[in-house]
């Protein structure tokens, strides 16, 4: 097939599924199951038509009026910054330009494009967000940070160098690879290293800062939304000896975790399900020294990595986070003891879900504030997180 015809036959194959798509399950699943039923496409194929598709949604909401098809393209060249086979073929006018700056791309399109239509909800900010940047930064795919754990430092980059993978570091245990790296042959994951944003590896900072005042030489953690235990084995690595109890209510995100601690070596710590709202389950007698909880958000800290999210968000669903968060906020800080701290998370970076959820803790406990911050990670290929470190000192 020629080329000019065999590419657009893949802008064509973008739209459609792009059409059919409605946000309702992960992009990533649904293109799993499409490219499933149409066997046809070999693996060069499914790679361009699934950068297309992500490419298109990485606009946000900006030029929502354009064809699907054209908006295929202006997307491809503006998350370009090197020369684009499709590009070239397709629009060869656009050619020469493909790596300047985003502003001249713009210029030279000519389209009413503002770039902050990208993420236009920029009034339900976090403190200290660039909105521009933030923006910006969803048209860049985020980089695969891994965290080396405590004792592995060299091995994990022997085994890199040996197989000539790249990586850049950041700080001691964090490292960035570009994001198709197969990491699965070489390392010992979970063993080794982690799979984990930096602005997630990051929230050893609040850590590290309950080791103050901690009495207990053994310290109970109850990791309360846990998933598959992200937080929980940076505790582990960051505290060393601790009581570790980890919830959350999916039960199989659970069976994952304990998958992961076996691999990790974790073998002493509780498990249990349960649905944080519900005041009636099993949490009435679990007092911790050190809760974490990561709760469940808008994720619009990472929709660089999903920007489905992104293009199917609407601002009611910021609402509906909050009060879930105060929910389960309200039920857990009771079973914080004396001395002990609370540490809220969330991968979000809007204000209500964040600032205002550390006001409503105030507002109605006696913890303490003693850290709050927006992790942000946007201006290095990373998901931006927010964290606030209470403390219960009465
Ligand atoms: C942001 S994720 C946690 C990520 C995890 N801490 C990590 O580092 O990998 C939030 C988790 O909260 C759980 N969750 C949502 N609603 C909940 C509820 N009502 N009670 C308990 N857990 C809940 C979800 O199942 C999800 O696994």
């Amino acid at each position: 097939m020629a080329k000019e015809h065999l590419y657009k036959s893949y802008v064509t194959t973008a739209a459609t599924i792009i059409q059919q798509y409605n946000g309702s399950t992960p992009f990533n699943d649904y293109l799993k199951k499409y490219f499933a039923l149409h066997k046809k496409y070999g693996s060069r194929d499914r790679k361009h038509i699934t950068h297309l598709c992500y490419c298109y949604y990485r606009l946000g909401h900006a030029e929502l009026g354009l064809e699907v098809e054209e908006r295929i393209l202006l997307a491809l060249f503006l998350c370009s910054n090197d020369t684009h086979e499709i590009i070239s073929e397709l629009r060869p006018e656009w050619k020469e330009n493909i790596t300047d700056s985003l502003q001249d791309k713009l210029q030279l399109l000519g389209y009413p494009f503002s770039i902050e239509n990208i993420f236009p909800w920029q009034d339900e900010l976090s403190e200290g967000i660039d909105a521009t940047a933030f923006a910006l930064s969803h048209l860049t795919q985020p980089e695969l940070f891994l965290r080396i754990r405590p004792g592995q430092r060299e091995r994990a980059l022997s085994k890199l160098k040996a197989n000539t993978i790249l990586f850049e570091e950041y700080g001691n245990d964090c490292l960035a690879l570009f994001n198709a790296t197969k990491i699965d042959d070489i390392l010992e994951v979970n063993k080794e290293v982690v799979v984990q944003d930096y602005s997630s590896q990051r929230i050893a900072e609040f850590l590290e800062l309950t080791k103050l005042k901690t009495q207990n030489s053994k310290p109970k953690v109850w990791d309360c939304c846990a998933a598959s235990g992200g937080k929980s084995l940076l505790a582990v690595d960051t505290l060393g000896n601790i009581d570790l109890t980890v919830s959350d209510m999916r039960p199989s995100i659970i069976q994952n975790l304990k998958k992961r601690f076996a691999a990790a070596g974790i073998t002493k710590y509780h498990s249990f399900i349960a649905d944080l709202t519900n005041q009636k389950s099993e949490i009435r007698n679990l007092q911790s020294d050190i809760i974490i909880c990561d709760v469940p958000c808008s994720g619009s800290g990472t929709w660089g990595r999903t920007p489905e999210q992104l293009y199917f968000f609407s601002s009611e669903k910021i609402d509906y986070y909050a009060n879930l968060q105060k929910q389960i906020v309200q039920n857990v800080i009771k079973h914080v003891n004396k001395n002990g701290y609370f540490l809220y998370i969330t991968c979000s970076v809007f204000k209500k879900e964040n600032e205002d959820v550390v006001d409503f803790i105030l507002a109605s406990s006696k913890l303490q504030l003693i850290k709050k911050k927006v992790l942000v990670g946007y201006d290095k290929k990373a998901d931006t997180m927010f964290g606030a470190l209470f403390i219960l000192d009465r």
